[in-house]
């Protein structure tokens, strides 16, 4: 507060005090420069200096005009191609006509339409021409440039007095003559045209401008048309390539009956209408013109046929666009076209005038006619202010007013600076057609700006059409590969910036073609590939060619890759089918042999097994499937007794049998033809030890022919007597079978269990000592198994309580088969077709145990029953049945 109060001397350096205390630094000037360090991390090491130096050193060009557009930058275009100005050339016509060209009208002529009030500042500028200086409003400054004055009339309302429109190729005043203007207009074009260059003139401007007059003239004042044609054959004639040229002429009118549609008529013959196809008049008649007298009478001729009518401003005022084509295709020579001369065409277009409706005071027809005058007149200053603006400023598009009319349709090259075209504006001078000029030269002038390239055209008669060559099918479809391909474009310096289109023909020749920077180039191939588009397109287009050709190349590659692939598939398929086949008919073969094998062998598989007093036999009959007999020793034979072959069962069926005095005999039971035959065989090689691992039965008695073996079956003392009777046969079978026994240890010596082997198999044994009924006597085949594992030799089975399931195993006499007795299970094996009575030695043995009488005598009661429920389990009544006829029939 004390501060505030005292005054403040101002010191000449000020310290801010901040809080915390900072200690204040000192002031740059005191200081000693501070060296920075160099490798200071805030300075950015190399920094290139700004290029000032080299920048002002670069050469600046000189200036230019202000509508001239920017020269395109040496990156882009290397070279500035040579752009030639469109040329406009402007035109007065005089103001007052001769009384011969005068033709009154119905509202006095030209006279009437002059009466227009005099401009003041006109008549002080052209003292000379006091009369016309009164009545004109266009005034030539130089051969450049004309200045239009206002009317006095129109000054009111009118900002500017005057306009100046400068930048013409040429302003032909009112004196000058058809020769002169000839001389500057149209002879550039014909002699380009001699040279191959085409080119078009057209004539615009108000109607009674002078148009008509410019472009045709009369008899004593010739028009551009017949000078031309004189000018040309007057060469051809002083070159002498009268023979080596031939010109045509064309000339056709586009107007619109009554306002509607436009139609094409040919000027030269009633040919009725014609039609426009892109850019070519179908039908339309180009007669051959040998000299300018007959060309001129053409033309002449074409004018009589030409739509025209009296107008107010004009008293012949055309009523149609006039196109005449003069075309020069060089001559064939020996079939041959010559290399020097080319083909070129020259255009001249009279256009009907623009026409002002108060002034021509059409009405009716007329106005319909006017309008559609005016439309087309319309439509073709636009399409050239398009093209203009396109060009100032190449982002704004082309607009295709061009497809608005029929005659833009048709220059439409032209109208898109593709080609050559010089215009040329006709106007009256007159006040009174102020409007008209002041409009059309406000319109036309600008188009002087117009650039289009001066290109040599391609010779049409050799690169428009090629001849098709005639391929085989194949070659045209690489061709269509191929033909992308053959096209590089490349952009060389030899032309300036236009692209080189680089051909490669069939004898693979390169051909070069010159597209133009701004222009669409149809390059007629095989294909009909068509390239349009500036330089940077074309580029843009060639590199997605390229892409294309790449992308088309790999896809080529990789669909042929996977066509071989597909290939050895398909072969790979048809050998494994082969294979398979094969496998197939071997393996079908080999079931038949199999079955030949079987069907031939004499025996089956049959083992059997001695348990206690009784022969147990299994006679394989299928692949899980066993018939099993048990049959009873007798005194000779420990086997006697065979049960039937099942139906099925197309094998013989044999059974091991050991006589008394240990001989060997096999019972064998063979089927053949339907008749069952029984044989019964006799005693063969003596073998003492049934444990031997295999016996070959080489000796089978005598057969005795069985024809029911359900009779052996049913009677099992026939059987047994065949099988003695058999001892005695002499008759021996070939056949034999092997077989293998394994003897199991039973405990408790009950014969309940065994197994025997037959070929490739275990068959068990099960025999229930309780249960006598047959269900209980089951075999099972028990596949051999792996040789790795081999069994305790010396098995002990114990059976069941119930001998249900009955756990059997077996030990292998042959040390190389590991047997594996499993477990045997009546429901669990097939049933035998046909149930055997049960063993009646078991029978026999357990009779002793049985007491019938028991059963019968047995406790009532609650206790009596359970007790018989019991044993009742465990013997079924069929047993206990049989044990009661065997205890009869025995008397025990
Ligand atoms: N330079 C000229 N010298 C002499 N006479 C001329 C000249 N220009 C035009 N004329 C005459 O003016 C009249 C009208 O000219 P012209 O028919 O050529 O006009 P135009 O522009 O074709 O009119 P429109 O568009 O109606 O057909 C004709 O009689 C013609 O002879």
């Amino acid at each position: 507060m004390e501060e505030m109060k005292t005054p403040i001397s101002c010191p000449k350096t000020v310290t801010v005090r901040r809080n915390p205390y900072r200690k204040a630094r000192e002031t740059p000037s005191s200081t000693v420069p501070f060296p920075l360090p160099l490798s200071s991390p805030s300075v950015p090491p190399d920094i290139p200096k700004f290029p000032i130096q080299d920048i002002l050193s670069v050469d600046l060009p000189e200036n230019r005009r202000a509508n001239e557009p920017d020269p395109p930058s040496s990156s882009l275009s290397p070279k500035i191609p040579e752009l030639e100005n469109l040329k406009v050339f402007l035109r007065i016509r005089p103001l007052t006509l001769p009384k011969s060209a005068q033709k009154p009208s119905k509202n006095g002529g030209d006279e009437v339409k002059n009466a227009w009030p005099k401009h003041p500042k006109t008549k002080n500028l052209l003292k000379k021409r006091v009369k016309k200086v009164s009545e004109v409003c266009v005034t030539v400054n130089d051969s450049h440039s004309v200045t239009v004055s206002t009317p006095n009339s129109l000054q009111e309302s009118k900002r500017v007095k005057s306009e100046v429109y400068q930048g013409f190729s040429h302003v032909f005043s009112d004196e000058s003559s058809q020769a002169e203007v000839y001389e500057k207009l149209v002879h550039p074009l014909v002699e380009d045209f001699l040279r191959g260059k085409s080119g078009m003139l057209a004539a615009l401007g108000p109607t009674g401008s002078g148009k008509t007059h410019t472009v045709f003239g009369c008899i004593r004042e010739p028009g551009m048309v017949p000078l031309a044609l004189r000018h040309i054959f007057a060469q051809e004639e002083s070159n002498g390539n009268q023979v080596s040229r031939t010109f045509y002429l064309s000339m056709f009118e586009i107007s619109s009956e009554k306002g509607k549609s436009e139609r094409i008529f040919d000027l030269l013959q009633e040919a009725g209408e014609l039609y426009l196809q892109q850019s070519a008049i179908k039908g339309l008649q180009e007669v051959i013109i040998n000299d300018a007298l007959q060309a001129e009478s053409l033309v002449a001729h074409g004018m009589l046929r030409r739509a025209t009518a009296a107008t107010n401003s004009n008293s012949q005022s055309s009523r149609s666009q006039c196109i005449i084509n003069i075309c020069c295709m060089p001559k064939k020579i020996d079939g041959e076209f010559d290399n020097e001369s080319k083909s070129s065409s020259l255009t001249i277009v009279d256009l009907a005038g623009a026409e002002r409706e108060k002034k021509t005071g059409n009405k009716g027809l007329r106005m319909l006619q006017s309008n559609f005058i005016n439309n087309t007149s319309m439509v073709f200053g636009l399409c050239l202010r398009s093209l203009l603006e396109h060009q100032k400023n190449p982002k704004k598009p082309l607009q295709k007013h061009f497809q608005n009319s029929l005659l833009t349709r048709y220059l439409r090259e032209y109208l898109e600076g593709k080609k050559r075209m010089a215009l040329v504006l006709t106007l009256r001078p007159g006040e009174e057609d102020y409007l008209e000029t002041s409009n059309l030269l406000r319109q036309a002038s600008p188009y002087a700006q117009i650039k289009f390239k001066s290109v040599e055209e391609p010779d049409k008669t050799k690169c428009t059409k090629r001849p098709i060559q005639i391929l085989p099918r194949a070659d045209l479809k690489r061709m269509k590969f191929s033909s992308v391909q053959a096209y590089s474009i490349n952009e060389t310096t030899d032309h300036g910036d236009q692209p080189q289109i680089k051909e490669k023909d069939v004898n693979g020749n390169l051909t070069e073609i010159l597209v133009e920077s701004e222009a669409c180039v149809g390059c007629e191939a095989n294909e009909g590939i068509y390239i349009k588009g500036g330089p940077i397109q074309l580029e843009k287009r060639n590199r997605e060619h390229h892409i294309m050709v790449n992308f088309a190349k790999a896809l080529w590659n990789v669909l042929k890759q996977y066509k071989e692939k597909l290939e050895m598939a398909e072969n790979e398929i048809c050998c494994l089918r082969d294979n398979l086949t094969c496998e197939k008919k071997r393996s079908s073969d080999l079931e038949n042999e199999v079955r030949d094998l079987k069907s031939k062998s004499s025996f089956p598989d049959v083992a059997s097994v001695e348990v206690g007093s009784s022969f147990v036999v299994a006679t394989c009959i299928g692949t899980n499937s066993f018939e099993v007999q048990n049959y009873q020793k007798d005194e000779n034979w420990y086997a006697h007794s065979i049960a039937e072959n099942s139906q099925d069962s197309k094998d013989v069926q044999a059974v091991d049998m050991h006589h008394k005095n240990g001989a060997i005999g096999v019972w064998t039971a063979s089927h053949s033809g339907g008749n069952e035959r029984c044989e019964a065989a006799g005693p063969g090689e003596h073998l003492q030890d049934l444990k031997d691992s295999e016996k070959d039965y080489s000796s089978v008695s005598n057969a005795t022919n069985v024809t029911d073996t359900k009779n052996v079956e049913r009677d099992d003392r026939r059987m047994e007597n065949e099988g003695t009777d058999s001892e005695s046969a002499t008759s021996r079978s070939p056949s034999y079978v092997k077989t293998r026994e394994v003897r199991v240890q039973l405990e408790e010596e009950e014969p309940a269990i065994s197994a025997a082997t037959i070929p490739d198999s275990v068959v068990s044994f099960s025999l229930s000592p309780i249960t006598a009924s047959g269900d209980n006597f089951s075999a099972v085949k028990i596949d051999q198994l792996s040789h790795e594992k081999k069994l305790d030799p010396s098995v002990t089975v114990r059976p069941s309580e119930d001998a249900l399931p009955t756990q059997n195993s077996g030990d292998c006499t042959d040390p190389n088969i590991v047997c594996s007795i499993a477990a045997c299970n009546s429901q669990n094996t097939e049933k035998p077709k046909r149930r055997l009575l049960p063993a009646s030695s078991i029978l026999l043995k357990d009779i002793g145990s049985l007491a019938v009488e028991e059963e019968i005598d047995k406790p009532k009661g609650a206790r009596g029953d359970k007790r018989v429920a019991v044993e009742m389990r465990n013997k079924s009544k069929g047993s206990i049945s049989l044990l009661r006829l065997l205890r009869n029939d025995l008397h025990l």
